[in-house]
């Protein structure tokens, strides 16, 4: 009862929600779209917590806390930064049985809690730069089908706000931040993932430009916007009248930069790398990376059992001394046979199984997750072979889903190309001219009936998930130059390439395909 009941290809949706509670990551709850995380799941989310935060404290960026509350009139300060999401915003009407004077809202992201304020720390060029971040969660009334990580209507965050002098600075961090959200998929996930510019008609309209990085889940070759970083020029700063004296008396908005990553790269991490038996996780964020299963077979003697024991203590104290997270599953009423596939479920990179004659010859067995692969290594090489295997099997997981990724990228130049890729549930390279009229028509384009019904047939999409997701295609991002190098892409276009959709020039290889 407790292993997997249905194969990742078979029905995705349903492979990943009953991941969820079977690997103990999640438990489903009474309020639609929230979710318990369990010590599983938190303990990766303080695993990528505890890398990037490092990494923007050597960038100089401050944590703080801001209120969770905004009231009304704060809230919608500026019309058009949130009239287009107010169905999603929560609000508190009462408490115990007064109704509040004012509603108050549930921060849904908290530009409209941190700018007055910045508008009054900052008066002079020396207040600059001003870097902020916060770990928070946030809530969003999302209508659009619940899944878990994936879009849930409470999620946990880091959302950083920060302001310069002049646009220049903050074009350079908005690019260093989108890189290390790179490295949170890629070094600690093993989840490649795409930098690139968001469309006019897909980037934050608060903003100048958004950036991001995009995920693909092969299963149902679907993209999805992993993290996001943004320029938001000196938009905020007209808005909240954030201003400096430049050194001169003359008095200047600040250029601002705001970036968030949340809780949904674990459910990526879950959708790109699990399997059949489970999770497959990646060594760097597992809560434990190697499990050790003594075999005390019934017949074993107690003298035996009590010599493979006192090895298995030493063989513990030599990984936690190389810093490795390793965990002893000596339960008494469980069989070998249950433990391997419960561990296999959870995910565990690595497993040693150690028994009599194995501590007789000074050797263990070790399975690898990923493959299954078994080795006899001399309990001699233990403390040396454990951390080299464990980055071989990062680094293969990051090989393979890259490869996968690739393998799911058509390059077209016509709608019919275009077409065939989203029929293969693929995400599909195309020249086109960034024009926002072409890019709605296309939108709609391509969600008409018989292009989106074959996405269905063609990936492990079931009809319901099929209903829940769009059909339709849109634009994922203008792909930095640099990732169409290293995914083997195309990179320049001639004068003469019209835009896949409409007869304009085509101006920018870009990334479509269906999405979260
Ligand atoms: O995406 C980020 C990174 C972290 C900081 N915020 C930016 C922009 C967030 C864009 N956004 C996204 N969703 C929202 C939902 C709401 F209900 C609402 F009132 C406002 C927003 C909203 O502004
Ligand atoms: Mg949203």
């Amino acid at each position: 009862r407790d292993g997997m009941e249905v194969k990742k290809l078979q029905d995705f949706a349903l492979w990943y929600t009953q991941l969820m509670t079977k690997a103990e990551l999640i438990e489903y709850y009474d309020v639609a779209g929230c979710y318990i995380l369990r010590p599983w799941a938190w303990s990766m989310w303080e695993s990528v917590k505890e890398w990037f935060d490092g990494e923007i404290k050597k960038l100089g960026v401050e944590n703080a806390c801001f209120p969770l509350f905004v009231s009304s009139s704060r809230l919608s300060v500026e019309k058009d930064h949130v009239e287009g999401f107010s169905p999603e915003v929560a609000w508190v009407t009462r408490s115990g049985n007064h109704d509040l004077e004012e509603p108050i809202a549930i921060r849904p992201t908290s530009e409209t809690i941190m700018y007055p304020q910045y508008a009054k720390w900052i008066r002079s060029h020396r207040d600059l730069p001003l870097k902020l971040n916060q770990w928070t969660n946030v809530v969003r009334w999302e209508f659009k089908h619940p899944t878990p990580f994936i879009r849930s209507r409470e999620f946990f965050w880091q959302e950083g706000h920060t302001a310069f002098a002049t646009l220049e600075e903050a074009a350079a961090e908005v690019l260093v931040i989108l890189s290390l959200y790179q490295q949170i998929y890629e070094y600690l996930l093993a989840v490649p993932v795409i930098r690139g510019f968001k469309s006019e008609g897909e980037k934050f309209a608060g903003g100048l430009y958004t950036t991001t990085v995009e995920a693909f889940i092969p299963p149902n070759g679907r993209a999805v916007q992993a993290a996001t970083s943004h320029c938001l020029g000196q938009n905020f700063g007209k808005m909240f009248d954030i201003s400096f004296d430049d050194g001169s008396g003359k008095k200047q908005y600040v250029w601002q930069n705001s970036w968030g990553c949340t809780t949904r790269s674990l459910g990526v991490m879950c959708m790109v790398h699990g399997d059949d038996s489970g999770l497959v996780l990646p060594p760097r964020v597992a809560p434990i990376q190697v499990i050790i299963i003594p075999i005390l077979g019934g017949k074993v003697a107690e003298t035996e059992a009590n010599m493979v024991m006192a090895k298995v203590d030493e063989i513990v104290s030599a990984l936690k001394l190389a810093g490795i997270r390793v965990k002893v599953e000596d339960r008494k009423d469980k069989s070998p046979g249950w433990k391997f596939n419960h561990w296999e479920l959870k995910g565990v990179p690595l497993r040693i199984e150690i028994g009599p004659r194995d501590v007789q010859n000074e050797q263990f067995v070790c399975v690898t997750r990923l493959n299954k692969e078994k080795t006899t290594v001399a309990l001699a090489d233990l403390a040396t072979m454990i951390p080299g295997m464990l980055d071989g099997i990062h680094n293969a997981m990051l090989r393979g889903a890259f490869e996968e990724y690739r393998s799911r990228i058509t390059v077209g130049r016509t709608w019919a190309e275009f077409a065939s890729g989203l029929e293969k549930a693929n995400v599909i390279l195309v020249p086109w001219c960034t024009d926002s009229e072409c890019e709605e028509s296309a939108k709609k384009r391509s969600g008409a009936k018989e292009a989106s019904v074959s996405s269905s047939e063609n990936s492990a999409e079931s009809s319901s998930d099929a209903r829940a997701l769009s059909g339709a295609a849109k634009t994922l991002c203008i792909p930095l130059e640099e990732e169409l190098e290293r995914f083997g892409l195309p990179t320049s276009l001639d004068p003469s390439d019209s835009c896949f959709a409409c007869a304009r020039p085509a101006t920018k290889w870009t990334l479509w395909g269906r999405s979260y």
